[in-house]
């Protein structure tokens, strides 16, 4: 059987390095590019590219996918900074190159992905849910996209079963003092040296408190997710969001 024909965008990051490493290592795979910031797309087709794997910035990912779907090369995509805005732009371009499948991971850690299963499925039960997420200092967006679904996440399952508003009696606070709002869910981020990727989730009820932790330890955590991600988006046309929906959870 042939080999699927991936290429790295961001090749040269943290984590974009360590993907690089893990195509070379997967025997189904075959890294036809490793491309960094200044390098030209047209490298993409003329290497005939199946698969990108996008883990830029915020700032580059969108040109980025442009000129993936507009070339109908599906894409696996873990770089961060998505609004309600970005993905409309996006579906558009999905919308003329049916065939192309694009996947977007906030977390490609299964742990992580577990997190916020976990997280939506106790929320409704607490009164109280708050969202800490830590990350190592070369981070340059905060929240981070995990923290950011998470609470999204949150929210939602919170509306569907009706939850009151969260009680809080703050009436003076410093600006950032309650982190920042996500859909109604307090998010505080925190940059420290000698971390990498962690988050806690904080459930609380009368009388109780449930901490949901998860810590990436090293970037091997997010390289089973992208190599799934890369072997199922090639059958997966449209936009799919979560790597949960490429995972067989129960
Ligand atoms: N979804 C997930 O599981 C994970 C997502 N991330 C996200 O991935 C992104 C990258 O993270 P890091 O590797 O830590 O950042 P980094 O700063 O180490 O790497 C980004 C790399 O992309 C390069 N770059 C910028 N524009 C480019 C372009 N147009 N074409 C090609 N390369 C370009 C930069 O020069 C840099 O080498 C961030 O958004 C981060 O939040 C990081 C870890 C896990
Ligand atoms: O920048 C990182 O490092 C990470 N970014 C992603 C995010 O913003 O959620 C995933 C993970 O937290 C690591």
């Amino acid at each position: 059987m042939s080999k699927l024909r991936v290429a790295v965008l961001g090749a040269k990051g943290r984590i974009g390095s360590e993907a690089v490493r893990a195509v070379e290592a997967a025997e189904d795979l075959e890294l036809v590019a490793a491309l960094g910031r200044g390098d030209s797309l047209e490298t993409l087709t003329d290497t005939g590219a199946q698969v990108v794997v996008e883990l830029t910035t915020p700032a580059s990912v969108m040109e980025n996918l442009d000129f993936c779907v507009g070339h109908g090369i599906h894409a696996v995509v873990g770089t961060t900074g998505w609004t309600e805005d970005r993905l409309a732009r996006l579906n558009t371009s999905l919308a003329a190159s049916p065939a192309t499948g694009v996947l977007i991971a906030p977390n490609f850690s299964i742990g992580a992905v577990l997190t916020m299963k976990f997280a939506e499925a106790a929320a409704p039960y607490f009164e109280s849910v708050e969202v800490i997420e830590l990350h190592h200092p070369k981070k340059v967006d905060a929240p981070s996209g995990t923290a950011t679904r998470t609470a999204q996440l949150v929210a939602a399952a919170r509306r569907e079963a009706g939850s009151a508003p969260q009680p809080d009696a703050t009436t003076t606070a410093l600006d950032g003092a309650r982190g920042a709002d996500v859909d109604g869910v307090p998010v505080h981020a925190v940059r420290l040296r000698g971390l990498l990727a962690h988050q806690e989730v904080l459930l609380g009820g009368e009388g109780e408190t449930l901490t949901i932790r998860h810590d990436s330890l090293h970037h091997s955590s997010f390289m089973p997710g992208i190599l799934l991600g890369v072997r199922r988006v090639v059958d997966t046309p449209g936009l799919t969001f979560g790597l949960e929906h490429f995972l067989d959870l129960k």
